[in-house]
């Protein structure tokens, strides 16, 4: 287990194997001063988000089909936390920073009950103040299959998120770091992380068109992302990288080729933090695919995940927490996607 970070740029992330986590029970280390702010499993089966009787918000994310690779995400805060529920979401606050959790039952479209999930978690954050969301993260089960009216289910999620977006003009300044990929159940589950006085800078990656601009041709409304966010209140800062593939511009690149997908995502997940584009953002730094930490590598066929781990672990630290998870991706043509943060 990675040692807790309590940096200036929002709660400190831990990945815990499934089974260490009722060493947690309440708070997550009182003796580093630890509160847990939200505990997502990634794990063999989904269910709607819970608050635990310690009063952490919970939320199953059917990730994986082997109980040997299910592990959890401990969001790790340093003060207290409040926690509730509004409108089927859960969420849990430190005065700083806000995680909310909500699923969106499986269903034959998903357009109007994402919009309607989303301005749930939307109103939450607007309501308890913490307006600066930075990161989200979004489980599509069947995310490439049609939907009733023939729509690809992740044109249908994007067409209810951007609806819930503009309904509430959540967006229009700074967009948040995502991440929508495929899951192997349970609807829809989605959470994100916002903060208080913290405000973080959208990132774009140059090589890429920014996807919030895609053009029609890839759905009725273009996904709502910026392809990282860089959060700092003080000192330095952390960059949350948003899921990213072999796309330049707003095309897809080596359709079938899992080798040069890997490395076309590596190469856009370097261009993104580098210092030169950092710079460019007005953020005066710059990381390395060395300094990336808690990475999930999404992989669409399980055979190919050997060869992607080989690429990965020489593109990464030693030192880097990386999960592979078989799971479809959010374009058809797409076969592997990698997200990770910035420390
Ligand atoms: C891979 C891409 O998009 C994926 C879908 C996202 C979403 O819809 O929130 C965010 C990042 C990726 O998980 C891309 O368009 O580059």
């Amino acid at each position: 287990m990675t040692q807790t970070r309590f940096a200036d740029s929002g709660p400190s992330l831990e990945y815990a194997p499934r089974t260490t986590l009722s060493d947690f029970g309440t708070v997550a280390d009182p003796a580093a001063g630890g509160y847990l702010l939200g505990q997502i499993n990634y794990t063999t089966a989904a269910a709607d988000p819970t608050v635990s009787g310690t009063g952490s918000p919970v939320l199953d994310l059917h990730m994986t089909a082997d109980p040997g690779d299910a592990f959890s995400e401990l969001w790790i805060t340093r003060d207290p936390v409040h926690s509730g529920t509004h409108d089927g979401v859960v969420f849990a606050h430190d005065g700083e920073y806000l995680l909310c959790a909500g699923r969106v039952p499986q269903a034959r479209t998903y357009a109007a009950a994402t919009e309607h999930a989303y301005l749930a978690a939307l109103n939450v954050m607007r309501d308890l103040g913490y307006r600066h969301c930075y990161r989200m993260w979004n489980f599509v089960n069947q995310i490439n299959a049609p939907n009733a009216e023939g729509l690809e289910t992740y044109r249908d999620f994007c067409l209810g998120r951007a609806n819930a977006f503009e309904k509430t003009g959540f967006g229009e300044d700074v967009m948040p770091a995502a991440t929508g990929i495929g899951s192997l159940g349970g609807g829809i589950g989605f959470y994100f992380l916002s903060g208080r006085s913290a405000r973080p800078t959208m990132i774009e990656n140059p090589e890429q068109m920014s996807a919030y601009h895609y053009p029609r041709r890839y759905g009725p409304k273009a996904p709502k992302f910026a392809r990282a966010a860089h959060l700092a209140t003080a000192g330095s800062g952390h960059v949350y990288v948003s899921g990213t593939a072999s796309i330049t511009g707003h095309k897809t690149r080596y359709a079938g080729d899992i080798v040069r997908q890997t490395h076309v995502s590596l190469q856009n997940i370097a261009r993104v933090i580098g210092a030169t584009n950092l710079w460019e953002h007005g953020i005066p730094d710059g990381h390395f695919l060395s300094n990336l930490d808690h990475v999930k590598v999404y992989v669409r066929h399980a055979e190919h995940i050997p060869v992607v781990r080989q690429i990965c672990t020489r593109a990464f630290s030693t030192a880097a927490e990386i999960r592979y998870l078989n799971v479809d991706i959010c374009r058809s043509d797409l076969l592997v996607e990698i997200e990770g943060i910035a420390y």
